[in-house]
């Protein structure tokens, strides 16, 4: 998570979230760096102090308004996915044993993974998410920002780091031209 990129949150309770604030190198985290924030309409309602939320949190909280099932999820940025998400929309996951890891076992599974234009504004990159997984209600757990990075989520933050982790790897090999 170089350059203070990434950001990562964890559902606190049915109202709730935590996210780590804004602008923060992510190998030195500690108990205060993280906002509580409302699901209802992003407001913060704990912790931070003179720190803000992340500036992609309306990402984080379009997921878990729309996967009730989500309770991590984690963002960051690497070449490869920077490399796979240009010139393809959506981008198809190859069916390697590693796909295994998003939960995909069987060919009717699709592996398409939804590209979102990375909009300046954070906003609107969370309401077109909101849009697609209301849409989509069987997703892969993971979606691309193109030209930026992976989120990915899961119903622990163990689950959420397999699903980033196998994403990558499988961004990697179209990176590397699979
Ligand atoms: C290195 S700038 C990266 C940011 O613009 C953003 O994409 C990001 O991932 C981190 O934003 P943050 O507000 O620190 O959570
Ligand atoms: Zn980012």
């Amino acid at each position: 998570m170089r350059a203070t990129a990434g950001n990562l949150s964890a559902r606190a309770d049915d109202q709730s979230f935590w996210v780590t604030a804004s602008g923060l190198c992510k190998g030195e985290l500690n108990t205060d760096d993280f906002l509580r924030i409302a699901l209802a309409d992003g407001r913060v309602l704990e912790g931070g102090g003179d720190r803000k939320p992340s500036a992609e949190t309306a990402i984080h909280r379009a997921i878990y308004n729309t996967q009730g099932s989500a309770a991590a999820c984690l963002h960051g940025h690497s070449v490869e996915a920077v490399l796979a998400s240009r010139g393809r929309d959506p981008v198809v996951l190859p069916r390697v044993e590693m796909i295994k890891a998003l939960g995909v076992w069987d060919d009717g599974t699709p592996t398409a993974l939804p590209v979102f234009a990375n909009h300046p504004d954070v906003a609107s990159i969370g309401q077109a998410v909101e849009t697609f997984l209301r849409d989509h209600p069987r997703p892969l757990p993971a979606l691309i920002v193109r030209d930026h990075g992976v989120t990915a989520w899961g119903q622990t933050i163990s689950e959420a780091l397999r699903h980033f982790e196998a994403v990558e790897f499988l961004l990697t090999l179209l990176a590397r031209g699979f």
